[in-house]
């Protein structure tokens, strides 16, 4: 089938406007409507040079009519209901074999339903997970695309066109089937939710130690220039430096320690748990969102609890520097772990090499520790960890020492860091042959004759001399 050349977008918010600008300068023509229709004129007339290679619909009917056989659309609309109902109002106007895309932040779940649905119904479906933010979307996202190899033929040329690209290779795969895009995208964002809590802990840290927010933007100035090279250390650097207008004070002093979250980190966690795996950092960093959305029960808790007589905070910056490190590995490992157990539970045969290499440029988890973490991937996990890893073991262990300071010294004063805490006993655990678990089966068969394995036999289902209670 030939490439596609004319391509629909559908919501021209935030994302939508920015990739249907990224799609007509890479020479697609886009045909773009919105909801509010009166959006549609004014994103054109603001288009320039790039106005020439867009064409406004009215409504969806006009949008499907503007587009040739066979159609391709993008979807750029909030996730769930949005998009179902926006996918209902469409079928009746498509023709078989038409290819629609969700470029949204779509629940995998919710894609693996789509795409079944809409093959039956003769369409085409990829779910396509877009990160970059707007920066990004304009100039260079990372794609994770799931769906039918078939489908994403056609567009395989104009979406790398668009991608980010890490030394000429463009940033945008077909990862696999179905969900295997969205759930990519999915793992992406909670590993940034986890980035940005061990950062902000980092900085809640320094602000007990007399820092002020400046003086923090510029330490991460300084680290974005080492192996912490990241977008979102660049990120952090920015908002620190910024000044509110208002008042005159550093920005983040007049922001409300309230956090947002639209669902992926919380998804992260939970399809975590549903395959039996766990993501300890990425479920500290929702959990302090979430927990950050009490804002009254927390002051109350400060009157409450008195904190008087915690240690004042002592902790270097050098050490926060090899903690984070530590951790943002262990971090990542943890995504990968996620994404190992969904890859043989779906059996989508995840490349997780080609998954790092797509997160080097173009996403907002891109780090220099990526292309390391894409090589150690192509040479082969020792034990499927990433932490194993050589180079990647070497700066765990080196990090270690700082990691356990920096956790105990925040425990001592009070300042909570969950995200550094949960990665450091996460490795602690990880590391230790034998582990305590042997005395919960023990509990386990005293009160439910759950049985064991012993540590000198292969038998399995034993059970113990608990007297008195039934064995
Ligand atoms: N912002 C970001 O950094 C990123 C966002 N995403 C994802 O991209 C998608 C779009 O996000 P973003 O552009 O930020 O969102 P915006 O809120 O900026 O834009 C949403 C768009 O969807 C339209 N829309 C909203 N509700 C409906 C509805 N019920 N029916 C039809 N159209 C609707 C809006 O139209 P109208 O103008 O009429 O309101 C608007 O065009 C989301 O799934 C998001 O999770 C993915 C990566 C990064
Ligand atoms: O996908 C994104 C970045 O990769 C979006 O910015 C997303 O909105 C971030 O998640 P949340 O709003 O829950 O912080």
């Amino acid at each position: 089938m030939a490439d596609a050349q004319k391509i629909g977008m559908i919501g021209l918010g935030t994302m939508g406007s920015a990739l249907a600008l990224n799609l007509a300068e890479k020479g697609a023509h886009v045909v773009v409507q919105n909801r509010t229709e009166a959006r549609v004129p004014e994103f054109i007339s603001e288009a320039g040079a790039l106005a020439s290679n867009l064409e406004g619909a009215g409504d969806l009917a006009d949008l499907v009519a503007r587009l040739p056989e066979p159609r391709f659309i993008i979807l750029m609309t909030p996730a769930g209901a949005a998009t179902d109902a926006m996918i209902d109002d469409l079928k009746p106007l498509l023709s078989a074999g038409d290819t629609l895309i969700d470029a949204g932040n779509s629940d995998f779940h919710d894609t693996r339903r789509r795409t079944e649905q809409l093959e039956e119904a003769g369409f085409k479906f990829l779910g396509m997970g877009v990160s970059g933010g707007e920066e990004g979307a304009r100039h260079g996202p990372s794609i994770m695309v799931g769906g039918t190899a078939d489908a994403y033929a056609p567009v395989k040329g104009i979406i790398e066109a668009i991608a980010a690209k890490f030394e000429d290779a463009p940033c945008a795969a077909h990862l696999g089937p179905d969900g295997a895009g969205h759930f990519v995208k999915t793992v992406h964002n909670g590993i940034e939710y986890a980035d940005m809590q061990m950062i902000a802990e980092v900085y809640g840290l320094l602000c007990d130690a007399g820092w002020d927010a400046p003086k923090i933007g510029t330490l991460f100035g300084e680290w974005g220039k080492c192996n912490l090279g990241s977008y979102l250390v660049e990120v952090t650097e920015a908002v620190l430096l910024a000044t509110d207008p208002e008042t005159g004070k550093p920005m983040v002093d007049v922001i409300m320690d309230k956090a947002g979250q639209k669902g992926t980190g919380r998804w992260t966690v939970i399809e975590a748990l549903k395959l039996g795996q766990s993501a300890t950092t990425i479920e500290a960093a929702v959990a302090a969102r979430s927990w950050s959305a009490e804002p009254a029960v927390r002051a109350a808790g400060e009157a409450a609890l008195d904190p008087a007589g915690l240690a004042k905070v002592e902790v270097s910056a050098e050490d926060l520097k090899e903690a984070f490190l530590a951790a943002r590995i262990l971090a990542y490992a943890q995504g990968f772990r996620v994404l190992q157990a969904a890859s043989e539970t779906y059996a989508w045969d995840l490349d997780m090499a080609r998954v790092a290499e797509i997160w080097r440029a173009g996403c907002i988890i891109r780090s220099v520790l990526l292309d390391e973490i894409s090589s150690a991937h192509r040479a082969g996990l020792p034990e499927g960890q990433l932490y194993l890893a050589e180079g990647l073991r070497q700066k765990v262990i080196a990090g270690l020492p700082a990691l356990r300071r920096v956790v105990s010294g925040a425990a001592l004063s009070g300042r909570p860091v969950p995200a550094l805490a949960s990665a450091l006993s996460f490795i602690d655990t990880m590391r230790l042959g034998r582990g305590t678990t042997n005395l919960i089966q023990a509990q386990r068969d005293y009160f439910g004759a759950h049985g064991f394995e012993r540590v000198d036999s292969d038998a399995k289902g034993l059970h113990g001399p608990w007297a008195g209670h039934g064995m």
